[in-house]
């Protein structure tokens, strides 16, 4: 596990564009397409603005991406809680990727049926062995969430599916997440995580005793790949 800190978000979402053009070049140099999950919540919009503009814009070949969605709120693509949504407005909407090869969460779909296409599509673009995502990019919330993993759920200890759909009783709403067997298959995880109210959980994350229920993002941990955290000061605070 790699630990990066920057000084603040400014300099955190720059560190990330730059880890993701290089690591884009890299596999692209031995294969012709990138797999990349986003995240969704406010820590990469920075990112994603930067993304869309000079130099990343024109160094990465959009053109090769495949970009899934690790997780997403049930509601419509145009709804300000989307994190498709959140991306095509200040990334998607400002580069070329074809569309057949931006790959959504069908929330115009009942959430179980919502949650049964996207397994489909996932299982038909990576087979059912081997590793999955090139990169995955993941938030952390205030509480240890990542993904749609939230404390307390049992997504969290999911074994076999890829995909779930589930009803969050604390914000009242559907949430669509891939898992941890699927995730842990990838070949890297950054972990973007920003700002003060992150210090406490991310101190227990990383340096607390393993208790998943409670910090579900620490049941993620590649099997093989890379595992980079890249955090700013304010959220480093209370790490030893
Ligand atoms: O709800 C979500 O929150 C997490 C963390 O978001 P942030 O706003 O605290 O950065 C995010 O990773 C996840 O994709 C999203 O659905």
């Amino acid at each position: 596990m790699q630990l990066i800190v920057k000084k603040n978000p400014t300099e955190l979402a720059k560190a990330a564009a730059d880890f993701i053009s290089k690591r884009i070049k890299e596999v692209l140099e031995t294969k012709d397409q990138f797999t990349i999950a986003l995240s969704g919540g406010s820590t990469p919009k920075a990112l994603h603005e930067l993304l869309a503009k000079p130099p990343y814009s024109q160094q990465i070949p959009w053109a090769q991406l495949h970009i899934f969605w690790g997780d997403e709120r049930y509601v419509l693509i145009e709804d300000e809680q989307s994190n498709a949504g959140m991306a095509y407005d200040t990334l998607l909407g400002h580069v070329y990727t074809p569309e057949s090869q931006i790959h959504i969460w069908r929330t115009d779909l009942e959430p179980e049926a919502a949650a049964a296409d996207y397994d489909r599509v996932l299982h038909t673009y990576f087979g059912d062995t081997g590793p999955t995502f090139d990169l995955v990019l993941l938030g952390m919330g205030d509480d240890g969430h990542t993904l749609s993993l939230f404390p307390g759920t049992e997504v969290i200890h999911e074994q076999n599916a890829w995909t779930k759909a589930y009803f969050l009783t604390k914000q009242d709403m559907y949430r669509l997440t891939l898992t941890a067997p699927l995730v842990n298959r990838s070949s890297c995880i950054l972990f973007l995580v920003a700002g003060p109210k992150k210090a406490e959980p991310l101190k227990e994350v990383l340096e607390g005793e393993y208790n998943p229920d409670k910090y579900p993002s620490q049941i993620i941990k590649p099997e093989n790949g890379d595992l980079v955290w890249l955090i700013d000061e304010k959220a480093a605070a209370d790490l030893e």
